[in-house]
């Protein structure tokens, strides 16, 4: 038996969603350790956003280039894919935490690095990199922000084929010469896009008919139109039945429809799952395995006494960092303010509450073209019984965006509330979009009423005059 700590938060995994629980917890006036097992920073810092990002920046900035005539004609080149690489390590840091583990120390967290695992009501046990064991029991409450592991089908031949998921795709030093990609979501897009610019003759196999199926429907069709643009091979209602790598390296993916693809390797990018199968879930009447079920401040539903908390992407309920990053500060603010006797502000959009969750989740995906959304789909706000309207404008149809492509090719749609006349979804896809996302998501969260957002004017000639057009096309 090894030590015995006692703080007032004990707070496992160390990814953004942790980091700013506990920052927001210790600022609230808590004691707080942070258990991890792997990289302060997380998924995100080292195999997800920043490497994919640092990936396809350098893609979009040499297709902007291609993009207008006169400096379509000075770059003749391809990516220089040892650079793009070697720029993208730097941006995961090299793949060392230790900026990250500053960081913990000058916010005054305890960092406990090692495995750790739930051992009933308010112990978490972990298991330290020297094999010893550290108890550390919680004042307070326990928060887990554990993250997600990548989810892998259940092929023959997959355990020994040695595949790729998002951490070899984002973490590569070689370009592959022919490489599969299985999914059709925003991994299998992004990684098509970027391991294409970088060279690799690449085949997306897709088992639904779209890309991109929790999007408006013009958004997969763009994307699948840019991807094919750009040579790779998509293909839709296939899927993968077996695979097996050849002694020289091929591997071999058997198709369902009886075909066979050679590659030199093969992206899953088929989902997540919760990295909470060994956290000790089944001492405290959680099923190992599962996501953790929260309510909007936080606490795990099923777990009595409120002292259980998770955040981030290991409680689904929107796997994306800016998200994890805005429970952390809700749910370690809300910890604090129990924890203190302090009121709770629990009316929707109150300080304690997640509330943007349900209604104002923005997501930039960073294909080309960009897609950048908010909020409802047209289906999403029609199935959840608002009496709605899409209103649909061209996005080519914009000064702003002529001038920053030639031909360019793009679509936007808000979704409006009939009832409210306020705005529940909006999408954007085009090139250049991604930062038009943030008045969208303000519009949303905010509730803007449509005739206030009439006087919100946009400056001319920018892409975001889309806005006024969409008001108008709304107006008649
Ligand atoms: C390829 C890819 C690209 C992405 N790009 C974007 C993007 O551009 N924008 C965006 O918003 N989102 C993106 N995402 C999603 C984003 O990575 C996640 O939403 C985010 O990382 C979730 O943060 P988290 O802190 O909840 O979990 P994680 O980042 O997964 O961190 C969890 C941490 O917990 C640690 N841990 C797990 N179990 C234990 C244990 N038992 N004991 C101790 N420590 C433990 C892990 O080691 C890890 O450090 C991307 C995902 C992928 C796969
Ligand atoms: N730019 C960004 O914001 C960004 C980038 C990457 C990832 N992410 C987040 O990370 C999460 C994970 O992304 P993802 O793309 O891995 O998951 P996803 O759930 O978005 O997509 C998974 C895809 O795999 C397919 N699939 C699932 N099982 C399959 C099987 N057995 N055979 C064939 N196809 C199968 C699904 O139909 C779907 O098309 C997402 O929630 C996403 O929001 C965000």
């Amino acid at each position: 038996m090894g030590a015995e700590d006692s703080y007032d938060l004990v707070v496992i995994g160390g990814g953004p969603t942790g980091e700013n629980l506990a920052d927001r917890a210790h600022a609230g006036g808590l004691s707080v350790a942070l258990v991890e097992s792997e990289l302060v920073g997380g998924e995100c810092s080292y195999w997800a956003c920043m490497p994919s990002k640092a990936l396809l920046r350098p893609v979009a900035a040499l297709a902007d280039a291609r993009r207008v005539a006169g400096s379509r004609e000075s770059v003749g080149g391809k990516l220089d894919a040892a650079a793009v690489l070697a720029r993208r390590d730097g941006f995961a840091s090299h793949w060392h935490d230790d900026g990250q583990v500053q960081w913990l120390a000058s916010a005054g967290i305890d960092l406990v690095r090692g495995h750790g695992r739930l051992d009933g009501e308010r112990r978490v046990t972990v298991e330290t990199p020297d094999g010893g064991r550290r108890t550390l029991t919680a004042r307070h409450a326990v928060a887990v922000c554990t993250g997600t592991r990548a989810a892998l089908p259940d092929l023959p031949g997959l355990a020994g084929a040695r595949v790729w998921t998002s951490r070899e795709a984002t973490s590569a030093q070689e370009v592959p010469g022919r490489l599969a990609v299985v999914g059709g979501g925003v991994v299998a897009v992004e990684m098509a896009t970027a391991w294409r610019a970088l060279g690799s003759e690449v085949t997306l196999l897709v088992r639904g008919d779209r890309l991109l199926d929790r999007t408006e429907d013009f958004a997969g069709q763009l994307v699948s139109d840019g991807l094919r643009a750009a040579g790779v091979d998509v293909r839709f209602g296939v899927s993968v039945t077996a695979l097996h790598r050849e002694p020289d390296g091929t591997l071999l993916l058997d198709l369902a429809d009886g075909t066979r693809l050679p590659a030199d390797e093969a992206l899953f990018a088929t989902g997540r799952r919760p990295a909470t199968a060994d956290l000790g879930l089944d001492t405290v009447g959680l099923e190992p395995g599962s996501w953790i079920e929260t309510d909007d401040t936080g606490r795990a539903t099923a777990v009595p006494a409120g002292w259980l908390y998770a955040a981030g992407d290991v409680n689904h309920r929107a796997l994306l960092t800016h998200q994890g990053k805005y429970q952390g500060r809700v749910f370690g603010a809300a910890i604090a303010d129990r924890a203190a006797g302090r009121p709770l502000d629990l009316a929707p959009w109150g300080r304690s509450v997640a509330t943007a969750d349900h209604a104002a989740v923005p997501q930039v995906v960073f294909t080309d073209p960009e897609v950048a959304a908010v909020g409802r789909t047209l289906q999403e706000a029609r199935d959840a019984g608002l009496r709605v309207r899409a209103v649909d404008y061209d996005l080519g149809g914009v000064s702003g965006a002529a001038l920053y492509a030639d031909d360019y090719r793009g679509r936007a749609r808000a979704v409006v509330d009939l009832d409210r006349e306020v705005l529940v979804g909006v999408t954007f896809a085009g090139p250049g979009v991604a930062e038009l996302l943030h008045s969208a998501t303000v519009a949303v969260a905010g509730e803007v009423p449509i005739a206030r957002l009439w006087h919100a004017v946009p400056a001319y000639p920018t892409i975001s005059e889309v806005w006024l057009r969409l008001l108008e096309t709304y107006r008649g």
